[in-house]
């Protein structure tokens, strides 16, 4: 594949690497100090985009790809507010796009995880309260975590004694707690709990490196190149 990647920081940096070893080749970069490069004959250089920008750009820079008629992979999280809307201008467009809170297989195995578990506690126990942690290094921008939201999601879907989700601690028993902490070098860890006054219950995912986040998405983007559509990590890993 020919790949042109949307951000040059930690992801994107790391992805040209695993990329590269698996064959692939790297025909445009845009980072902070090239944006004017983002025109339509470079980015045709490409057969798909891999966006990892942030909360502010995510947007504007799938528009642009899915305006070029570039297949878009987009990692960036902290801006969900926007998620429906690019979804269906791509439909509009026929174009290509994959968007996940997280690329990793181990994450997308955790998410199938926290729903089988919220569906036992909401049809077999009433007492148990649940809450969600996220813990990642101090640069990252957004908070909670696009990981963290997703994992809330799953739950509220399914547990209905919680009403909505809500940024820290929360005493009303209707929220969904998300506590964020920001420790240097925490690649990503989620945890989510279950607690009653007899016992509780804690699954946990940490990362131990970017690495999964990386291959995750240049497999979506494998996956998405040649490919028409709305896509998700469940299309590309095979997992439900
Ligand atoms: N879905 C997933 O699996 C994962 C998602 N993420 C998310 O991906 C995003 C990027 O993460 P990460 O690489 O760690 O962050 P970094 O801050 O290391 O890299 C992002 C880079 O994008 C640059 N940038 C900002 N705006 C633009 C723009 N308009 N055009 C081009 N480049 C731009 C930033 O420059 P500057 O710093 O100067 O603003 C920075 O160099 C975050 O939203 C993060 O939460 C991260 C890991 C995994
Ligand atoms: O910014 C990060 O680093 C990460 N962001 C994603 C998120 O917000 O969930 C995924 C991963 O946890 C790392």
């Amino acid at each position: 594949m020919k790949i042109a990647l949307i951000g040059y920081g930690k992801m994107g940096q790391l992805i040209e690497k695993l990329a590269m070893g698996r064959g692939h080749e790297i025909v445009v970069k845009i980072h902070i100090d090239n944006t004017e490069e983002f025109t339509r004959p470079n980015l045709q250089k490409a057969n798909v985009a891999i966006e990892f920008t942030g909360p502010d750009s995510a947007f504007e820079n799938i528009k642009r790809c899915i305006d070029y008629n570039l297949p878009v992979v987009s990692g960036s999280t902290g801006w969900n507010e926007n998620l429906e809307s690019i979804r269906a201008y791509c439909k509009e467009k026929n174009g290509s796009f994959l968007h996940a809170s997280n690329f990793s297989i181990g994450v997308n195995i955790f998410f199938e995880v926290n729903k089988y578990l919220a569906k036992l506690m909401a049809s077999h126990n009433q007492e148990y309260d649940v809450s969600l942690k996220e813990i990642h290094h101090t640069q990252k921008k957004d908070s909670p975590s696009g990981t963290a939201v997703t994992l809330a999601e799953q739950v509220l879907e399914i547990f209905k004694t919680k009403k909505n989700w809500v940024k820290g601690y929360s005493s009303n028993r209707e929220d969904l707690s998300i506590i964020s902490e920001r420790i240097d070098p925490a690649p990503g860890t989620h945890q989510v709990k279950y607690s009653s006054g007899i016992d509780d219950i804690e699954i946990i995912h940490t990362a131990h490196n970017r690495g999964g986040f990386a291959l995750g998405a240049i497999q979506a983007a494998e996956y998405i190149h040649d490919k028409k559509g709305i896509f998700t990590m469940q299309d590309v890993l095979q997992i439900k």
